[in-house]
This record gives C-alpha cells, sequence and structure tokens, in this order.
C-alpha cells in the first residue's frame, strides 16, 4: 500500500469549512461527494485529507469503459495458473484507505452499483468471482467527485445514488486565496499572480455568454507557470487560458482583449 500513502503535506489552503467537515464525515463513515467545476482544487482537498487523516488515497479516474470488474477486480492468468487481483475498490476496503472515483458520472451505470452496497450501514462489498461478500475495514471511505456543470439528462447522477453521499460543493478559491495559491504553485510574485486571477474572473463572466465552463485555478497556474520560465505574458495567458477552454475564435478574440487590457 505504500505507493498510496502521501508522505509530504500536500499544499492545501483551506476555503471554507471543507476539512472539519470531511473530518467529521470520516469519523461517522459517511461517503463524501465533492461538487465542483474542473481544476478548482477537489483532488488537491483529497490529498491534503488523506495526509491529515493518514490514510492512504487510491484514485480511480472514472471513464465510460470502466466496469465493475475493473473496480472488484479480476482473475489473471500468471504462467500456468490463474491468480486473483484485487481491484483498486477491493484494495482500499479490505486496507482502510480512502478510494477517490474521480468524475463518476463517466463510469457505466452496472460500475456505480457496485459502490451502492458500501455507501449505506452495511458497507460490505460483494465479489462475486471469488463468491465472498467483503466488510470494509472501519478506516475505509468511499469519495466521489461531480461535475454539475456537465449535467445531462443521460449522464447524471441517479436519486438512489446521489442520496448515499453527503456533498461539499467547491468552486473556484475567492480572489486573495486564489491570488496565493497561483503565486505559490507558479513560483511568480503577487503582482503577476493578481492580473491573471483578475484574468480568471473576467473570462470567468463570459460563461454566461457561450462558454461552456470558466477558467480553471489549474490553468491560472499553468499560466503563471510559463511566464515564470520566461515566456511573455501575454501570450502565455493565450496559451493558457484562451486557447484551451474554447475553439470558438469570437470568444478567443475577446479573451485576448481582456488580457491584453490587463496585462498592458
Ligand atoms: N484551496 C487550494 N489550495 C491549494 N491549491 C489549490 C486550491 N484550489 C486549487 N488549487 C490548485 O489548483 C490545481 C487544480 O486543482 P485540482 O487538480 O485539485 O482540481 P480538480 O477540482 O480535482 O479538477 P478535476 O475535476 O479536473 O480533477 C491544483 O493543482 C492546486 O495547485
Amino acid at each position: 500500500m505504500e505507493e498510496y500513502v502521501i508522505e509530504n503535506e500536500p499544499y492545501y489552503i483551506p476555503v471554507g469549512s471543507e476539512v472539519e467537515i470531511f473530518t467529521a464525515a470520516y469519523r461517522n463513515h459517511l461517503p463524501i461527494n465533492l461538487k465542483g467545476p474542473t481544476g478548482c482544487g477537489k483532488t488537491r482537498f483529497m490529498e491534503y485529507m488523506a495526509y491529515k487523516l493518514k490514510r492512504p488515497l487510491i484514485t480511480v479516474a472514472c471513464h465510460e469503459d470502466l466496469t465493475a470488474t475493473d473496480l472488484v477486480g479480476r482473475f489473471l492468468i500468471k504462467g500456468d495458473s490463474v491468480e486473483w487481483n484485487d481491484g483498486p475498490l477491493t484494495k482500499a476496503v479490505k486496507s482502510g484507505a480512502i478510494c477517490y472515483l474521480d468524475e463518476v458520472v463517466e463510469a457505466r451505470k452496472d460500475t456505480i452499483v457496485v459502490i451502492h452496497p458500501l455507501t449505506d450501514n452495511r458497507r460490505i462489498i460483494p465479489i462475486d468471482k471469488l463468491g465472498v461478500i467483503l466488510k470494509a475495514s472501519s478506516e475505509f471511505m468511499l469519495a466521489i467527485s461531480y461535475n454539475p456543470g456537465y449535467q445531462s439528462a443521460v449522464k447524471d447522477l441517479k436519486q438512489s445514488t446521489r442520496q448515499r453521499f453527503v456533498s461539499i460543493e467547491f468552486d473556484y478559491p475567492p480572489t486573495e486565496i486564489e491570488k496565493q495559491i497561483v503565486a505559490h504553485e507558479s513560483g511568480i510574485d503577487d503582482r503577476m499572480a493578481g492580473s491573471l486571477v483578475e484574468i480568471g474572473h473576467r473570462i470567468r463572466n463570459f460563461k454566461h455568454h457561450g462558454l461552456e465552463e470558466g477558467v480553471s485555478t489549474r490553468l491560472l497556474i499553468y499560466a503563471g507557470k510559463l511566464i515564470h520560465e520566461g515566456i511573455e505574458p501575454k501570450e502565455a495567458c493565450r496559451i493558457a487560458m484562451a486557447r484551451p477552454i474554447t475553439d470558438n475564435p469570437d470568444l478567443q478574440k475577446s479573451i485576448d482583449e481582456i488580457i491584453a487590457a490587463i496585462l498592458e
């Protein structure tokens, strides 16, 4: 399990009472759903909490081909024999790790059903292929993340799944905290970090004018890193912010204008 242990404290600035809420949920065996846009700090928060609670963290990036077998485990042929291999969820259940299913709506419906008996007071996982039912270690926790921005009728969590989790809502950090994060993570000075955050805010306002999602804290950090390496700031913002978030030339042009105005 050593590979899943987080040895050094991850850099994380709390933005509200999420640390206390997560801790209370953990102590009470409540599964947690982190809701929020991409790149706003959910994964970093999970790493931080796993470190604080001294639990290994097993992260699974969910996708549409992810099967229940991928999570639970499978038999693999090894030489002349067949060996059972625990999947990430089973590993976490046995060892008392925190299992984090990132972007859980991407997973197939039958995959999501596997987590149901683990998220009520039974806290069990049936392993059909072995004919056993495992009871989760008392330190085990299940967390999922979910981006409500991409919500569609086809890709949504069923109420029977949703109502098994307590939810913490995440959003881009408030201005002062986001500045601190961008400066810390990219190495640029506070003034430049302030400008990047301001550009970020202006771009986020476009969300109601055709932009699917605002620019993430992650992208602000990317822009900062490029600037720190010596890339001209306006160019860095264009390639780390304007280009990634939209292919629409009109929107890109408007964003380029914002960048030019702020980085005069
Ligand atoms: N409160 C915070 N404290 C410290 N760093 C933060 C915070 N919020 C965001 N960050 C920074 O933003 C970056 C992006 O966050 P993260 O990777 O956690 O996003 P995410 O919400 O998990 O995105 P996705 O849903 O796409 O996986 C992190 O690498 C981290 O540097």
